[in-house]
């Protein structure tokens, strides 16, 4: 049995490869446009929003069955046909050039699954069942939709620069790790969803830092 290491992978101007222009080939597509990815897709046929994007540039439509040297200068492979025989092919060609690929019809036979996710802004969430369940794991990324609803994408902004501020202003290790802690505090978290930018970054460091040192620094 296959054993799977979860990370973020860097995609924005990477080239991708799908093979297959159905459903599936849809949503992997939608997924890797919504990175930045420069995508290629090998098909005789694709659905209409494939087609669109195809029409509209926002990726490359090659109108023909796969071929095994359609993976060469891939950095990611997506066998996504219905057709088991031309996954496996499209799965070997890509695995002897050392390009990692997805196999739609049989995700032990690839390199990476594709978890459920959602997006809020640079706030990622992603469910997988290592492929025991994939409406399992796009149920409970529903569930996780729900209970971090979009204001978590300007949580996560502001999250972020008081991080970034923080780095710059606290030069000691041990204070700046204790800040940063207390950043992601239930406190903190409620002061940074009322946060509406009126505050500047000092202001917001100095609540951090009653919150750090336990003082509420809304009701003193
Ligand atoms: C192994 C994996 C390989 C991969 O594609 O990466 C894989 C494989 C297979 N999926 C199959 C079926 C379905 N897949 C979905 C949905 C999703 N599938 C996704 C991922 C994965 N699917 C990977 C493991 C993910 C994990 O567990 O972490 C999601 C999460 C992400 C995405 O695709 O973007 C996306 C939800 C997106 C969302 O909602 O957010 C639904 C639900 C539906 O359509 O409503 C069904 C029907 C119900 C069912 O069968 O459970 C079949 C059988 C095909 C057949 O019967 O012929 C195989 C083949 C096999 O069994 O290996
Ligand atoms: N991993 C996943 O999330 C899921 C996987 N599946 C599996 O994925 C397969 C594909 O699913 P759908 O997209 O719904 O199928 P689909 O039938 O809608 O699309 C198949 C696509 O493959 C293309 N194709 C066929 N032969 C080809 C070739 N030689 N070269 C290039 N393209 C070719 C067809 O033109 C078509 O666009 C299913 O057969 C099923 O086994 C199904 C559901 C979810």
């Amino acid at each position: 049995m296959a054993q799977w290491y979860p990370l973020l992978l860097r995609m924005d101007g990477r080239p991708c490869l799908v093979v297959g222009g159905g459903e599936v080939a849809e949503r992997k597509t939608e997924g890797l446009l919504d990175a930045g990815a420069s995508v290629t897709i090998v098909s005789p046929a694709a659905t209409p929003r494939l087609s669109e994007w195809a029409a509209t540039g926002r990726l490359r439509w090659l109108v023909r069955q796969a071929a095994g040297t359609d993976v060469e200068g891939a950095t990611l492979v997506f066998a996504a046909t219905d057709d088991p025989d031309v996954n496996r092919a499209i799965a070997d060609a890509a695995r002897e050039r050392g390009i990692p690929v997805n196999v739609a019809d049989d995700g032990e036979a690839g390199d990476f699954l594709v978890p459920a996710t959602v997006r809020r802004g640079e706030l990622i969430l992603a469910a997988s069942a290592s492929g025991a369940g994939p409406a399992f794991a796009s149920r409970i990324a529903r569930e996780l939709a729900t209970s971090y609803g979009p204001d978590y994408a300007s949580l996560v902004d502001t999250l972020k620069e008081i991080r970034q501020f923080v780095k710059t202003q606290v030069i000691d290790a041990t204070e700046r790790r204790k800040l940063l802690r207390a950043a992601s505090g239930d406190e903190a978290i409620a002061i940074w969803r009322k946060h509406n930018g009126e505050m500047g970054l000092p202001q917001l460091l100095e609540i951090l830092r009653q919150i750090a040192n336990g003082h509420n620094a809304e009701t003193e």
